[in-house]
């Protein structure tokens, strides 16, 4: 059974339309993952399923319940914001207690006790617990906030962006702990976020969001693969897919494409003496176990990887070897091709 599903939702604020005949199931136990530009209508669908919003049109069930018409507080599920919004005069024990001694979710305090020290430990937050709130770094705040989110054991986690506000190495650390806890848990999640990053290596799918509709769901395979549009197609990738006119391909496009879509692993870089498109270095950016090469192909930029050793320097000509690319019509919508046997 699916755990929450979102049926036809629209919601508009004033001349908005921040979300448009949006539906979406997500099964118990999986992480579903929303990503999207700004004002893609991501935290919107959130505020929806928490009750925060109304929606206009369509319904939200919650373990087979229909809740449209229901406060947030009779609703099945636990919010993380970006922002860790902590109570600072509490210790990080009361802290994580505070949502079980709530009146709504009246708890025994001895399970109270129990549950805090288990989230505690799945944080690696214990030794923290007779700290204020005030005393802890980002990093464990935030911890604080999604462990005050997981005494609960909702039907649905909803996180909006709750790893944005740390640096890139604490990003990186809770990112792994919320997977590896999900899975233990087998909680179910929705997870907004820009971070491509976070999409890919945590979401069991992701919902591609634009304008305030569901433009794809699937696997992140599937979307990076298989995306059904260029619009999808440059949501996922380092660098982001080089997006040509087709002609710039010299023959190699099918006849109905208009663009082509270029990833780094469909760009392979020769010697100027191989055959293919000649192009040209403009600058090579040094990232330490990659480089990232700019080239010129006629008017055309391109950006791709390549291994440090390959000595490339900016004014040195080469020839390019463009393998399986993707094709867009002139709706920017996939063409499907087929696929040469490995
Ligand atoms: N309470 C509100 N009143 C008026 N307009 C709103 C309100 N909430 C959201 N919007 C508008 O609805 C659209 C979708 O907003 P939403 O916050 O859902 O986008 P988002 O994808 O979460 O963006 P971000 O990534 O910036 O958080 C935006 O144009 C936004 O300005």
């Amino acid at each position: 059974m699916a755990d929450v599903s979102l049926v036809d939702i629209s919601k508009r604020f004033g001349a908005v339309e921040a979300v448009r005949n949006l539906s979406l199931s997500i099964a118990d136990g999986e992480f579903v993952v929303l990503l999207g530009p700004t004002g893609a209508g991501k935290t919107t669908t959130l505020r929806l399923i928490a009750g925060l919003e109304r929606p206009d049109r369509g319904i939200v069930v919650i373990r087979g319940r229909d809740v449209t018409r229901e406060v947030p507080a009779d609703r099945d599920v636990a919010f993380v914001f970006q922002q860790y919004s902590l109570y600072p005069h509490l210790t990080v024990y009361d802290n994580l207690a505070f949502p079980l001694r709530s009146p709504a979710h009246r708890t025994d305090e001895s399970l109270i006790r129990r549950r805090v020290q288990h989230v505690a430990e799945l944080l690696h937050i214990e030794q923290k617990l007779g700290n204020r709130a005030t005393a802890l770094s980002g990093g464990e705040m935030q911890r604080v906030a999604i462990g005050r989110a997981l005494v609960r054991e909702p039907a649905v986690y909803l996180m909006d962006e709750p790893l944005s506000s740390l640096d890139a190495k604490l990003r990186a650390e809770l990112r792994l702990e919320l997977k590896r806890i999900q899975r233990e848990l087998g909680t179910t999640i929705l997870y907004v976020t820009h971070d491509q990053i976070e999409a890919m290596t945590m979401a069991d799918r992701i919902g591609v969001m634009n304008e305030g509709e569901l433009i794809q769901l699937g696997t992140p395979r599937d979307i990076y693969e298989r995306p059904e549009s260029a619009y999808v197609a440059s949501r996922l990738g380092m660098p982001t897919i080089n997006l040509v006119p087709a002609e710039a391909l010299a023959g190699q496009s099918p006849p109905e494409a208009r663009t082509a879509g270029l990833r780094t692993e469909h760009i392979r870089i020769f010697p100027p003496y191989h055959p293919g498109p000649r192009a040209r270095v403009y600058l090579v950016e040094h990232l330490g176990d990659q480089n990232h090469v700019h080239l010129r192909l006629d008017a055309h930029s391109l950006v791709t990887l390549a291994d440090p050793a390959q000595e490339l320097k900016a004014g040195d000509e080469v020839s390019l070897e463009f393998r399986e690319p993707l094709y867009f019509d002139q709706r920017g919508n996939r063409i499907v091709t087929q696929r040469r046997p490995a």
